[in-house]
């Protein structure tokens, strides 16, 4: 199982994402990540993905959450992805474009939810929130719709 990560700062009101500008999801408005490299612990390697994406040092990074994110058409083990996400809390440095990622900052309660992830509209709330949350997210349609789901919350990271 491929395992990656998100890390999401949220500053003033505002959270802090990127343009993804290639790989998985090229395009969407996702939280800086990546997969971990051997050896990283996933806090290791959400925040060196986001000193990488947006040359900026994350501070304050606490874990909100873990999810399974797989494709329903493909084989179940080539396109599963584990994902553990992350909240930063303020960020050192200006964020700048890179090759990965432009950054883009949109307030918290005006999320432009229908250019991410479609599961990422069923998560999110509840990180904004402060929540805990582990969960399971099987798309179809290229990742164009939700398939099935299931997610539980007030879970101990
Ligand atoms: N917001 C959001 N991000 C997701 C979902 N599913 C999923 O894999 N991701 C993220 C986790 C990782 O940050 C990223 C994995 O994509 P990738 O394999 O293209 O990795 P990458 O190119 O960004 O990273 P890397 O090569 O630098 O390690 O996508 C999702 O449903 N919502």
């Amino acid at each position: 199982m491929n395992e990656s990560t998100l890390c999401h700062p949220i500053v003033d009101g505002e959270l802090l994402l990127i343009r993804k500008q290639r790989g998985l999801g090229e395009g969407n408005l996702v939280g800086p990540g990546g997969k971990l490299e051997a050896g990283e612990t996933p806090f290791e390697a959400a925040r060196r993905e986001v000193r990488e994406e947006l040359r900026v040092e994350p501070t304050g990074v606490e874990k909100c959450g873990e999810f399974g994110f797989h494709f329903r058409d493909d084989a179940p083990e080539e396109d599963s992805m584990y994902v553990h996400v992350f909240t930063a809390d303020g960020i050192e440095g200006n964020p700048e474009a890179t090759e990965e990622a432009i950054p883009e900052w949109h307030a918290v309660d005006d999320l432009p939810y229908d250019e991410m992830w479609v599961d990422d509209r069923i998560w999110m709330p509840h990180m904004l929130d402060g929540e805990t949350f582990t969960g399971t997210f099987v798309l179809t349609d290229e990742g164009g719709a939700m398939h099935s789901y299931e997610m539980e919350l007030g879970v101990d990271m």
